[in-house]
């Protein structure tokens, strides 16, 4: 039920090596050795803290593994400047109440610091861009508004859109479709899926199990003990081993050729 990095040939994307996260007081488990290549879907599942998170931050180089290695087309991330990094990587956080007071639309423009030097100030390219990704949010008609005023789904909206005005090779997104209302998380689904598309990695945390049969080519199941397994979707849903990990009951059926699971008591 393994898929191993691909190895001996030119690496492209994001590549965990023998990678171990640090989840405090946590034995080791098993150690990763995965990679998110351009055009795949990376779905991770695992109940409450089983280190989903902590796996996204440490796959953005934004805290250290307690063992192995990620890779960026084949380069160390320690070996990479931070600010190149930020160029390639993109990670929707799970949720921010650390805000600088300011609108949607300056949000959004945070996308592009990477790619400003320190005294250049956003350009019409630049702006384009934002526009462009609160359009595709739908959330032209909030540009001007306070962050703070929004609400939760509207907020995850500006999240996707900051990191779509980034446009990184590599979208590492916390539970995407938090806070979304099913027409929103279909739509932020089908973004990921057409950023996957045009040939971006995508790896993203997802508590909803039918959202990831659905969009995700590939799954890696997190444990709480640290043990893991991963491969391709097809192969990694099985109602026996999804009951495992989360100790819940589980019907499958299948509906429209993708599998529905309903928890059952
Ligand atoms: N600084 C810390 N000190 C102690 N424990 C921590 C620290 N940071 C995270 N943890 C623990 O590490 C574990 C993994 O947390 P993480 O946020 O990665 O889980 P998760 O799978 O994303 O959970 P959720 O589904 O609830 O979002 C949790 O048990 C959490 O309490």
């Amino acid at each position: 039920m393994t898929g191993p990095a691909a190895k001996g040939r030119m690496a492209k994307g994001l590549e965990a090596t023998g990678l171990v996260i640090d989840v405090p007081g946590r034995p080791d488990g098993r150690a990763l050795d995965l990679a998110i290549e351009p055009g795949q879907r990376w779905g991770v599942l695992g109940p409450n803290g089983a280190g989903k998170t902590t796996l996204l931050h440490t796959l953005a180089g934004l805290r250290p593994p307690r063992a192995g290695e990620v890779r960026l087309d084949g380069r160390g991330l320690s070996h990479w400047r931070r600010r190149a990094l930020a160029r390639r990587l993109g990670v929707v956080f799970q949720e921010r109440h650390d805000d600088f007071p300011a609108t949607v639309r300056e949000t959004a423009l945070i996308g592009r610091h990477p790619f400003l030097s320190p005294w250049r100030q956003e350009g019409p390219e630049d702006h384009a861009r934002a526009v462009a990704a609160l359009e595709r949010l739908e959330l032209s008609h909030l540009a001007e508004r306070e962050l703070a005023t929004l609400s939760g789904g509207e907020r995850q909206r500006v999240s996707l859109a900051t990191v779509l005005t980034q446009a990184p090779d590599v979208w590492l997104a916390d539970e995407p479709t938090n806070h979304l209302d099913l027409h929103h998380q279909v739509a932020a689904m089908a973004l990921l899926a057409e950023q996957a598309d045009r040939g971006h990695g995508v790896m993203m945390c997802l508590h909803d199990l039918n959202l990831a049969a659905r969009w995700c080519s590939h799954l890696l199941l997190l444990y709480p003990d640290g043990e893991a397994c991963w491969g391709e979707a097809e192969a990694m849903l099985t109602v026996e081993a999804l009951e495992s990990l989360y100790h819940q009951k589980l019907m499958c059926v299948e509906v429209d050729g993708a599998p529905v699971f309903v928890p059952t008591r």
